[in-house]
């Protein structure tokens, strides 16, 4: 979890290939008209995240039941939206890509082929609650180092 371009696809991607598992990215299941909102420079607000939500957990749900794991990179920015994202999956950890504004900006603006606008890192930051009950990295640790505590301490 994490504001965008903390690094979730990256991280994530990683993790999954190293365990040999799924991963899922969360950008995958917003609805079209998520994406054209954030494209266009409108931040998400509750009601527009509920049903992404409780379709990720779905998703969660359908592979944890039948004992497989699964990596998801999701902004999961709330307690209420991991509540949601956890819901009846007490097997869930969490890995927190802490990033300071700057890098965020300089790593969001460099992107090409991405639709979120670095004008809405303010309003991510703004929405995010800390967890604290996650495993946190530093944003700035090169990828190596990050995956390498993700699979030691997930
Ligand atoms: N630890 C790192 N060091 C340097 N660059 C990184 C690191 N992690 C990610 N990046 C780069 O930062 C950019 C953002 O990473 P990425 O797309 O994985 O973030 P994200 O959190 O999945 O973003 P979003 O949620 O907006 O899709 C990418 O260009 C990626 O290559
Ligand atoms: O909850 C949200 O506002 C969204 O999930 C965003 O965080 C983006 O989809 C993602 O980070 C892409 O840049």
């Amino acid at each position: 979890m994490g504001i965008c371009g903390s690094g979730k696809s990256t991280i994530a991607i990683e993790v999954a290939r190293a365990k040999r598992i799924e991963m899922l990215d969360a950008d995958d299941f917003h609805p079209p008209r998520n994406v054209e909102k954030m494209k266009s420079g409108t931040p998400l607000t509750d009601e527009d995240r509920a049903g992404w939500l409780q379709a990720l957990n779905e998703e969660l749900k359908s592979r944890l039941d039948k004992g497989d794991s699964v990596v998801l990179a999701c902004s999961a920015l709330k307690q209420r939206y991991r509540d949601v994202l956890n819901a009846g999956l007490p097997q869930v950890r969490w890995l927190y890509l802490r990033g300071d504004r700057e890098t965020i900006l300089q790593r969001v603006s460099q992107r090409q082929d991405h639709f979120m606008p670095s004008s809405l890192v303010d309003s991510q930051l703004e929405a995010l609650e800390e967890p604290v009950d996650a495993v946190v990295v530093d944003i700035r640790l090169p990828i190596e180092e990050i995956v390498a505590k993700a699979l030691a301490e997930l």
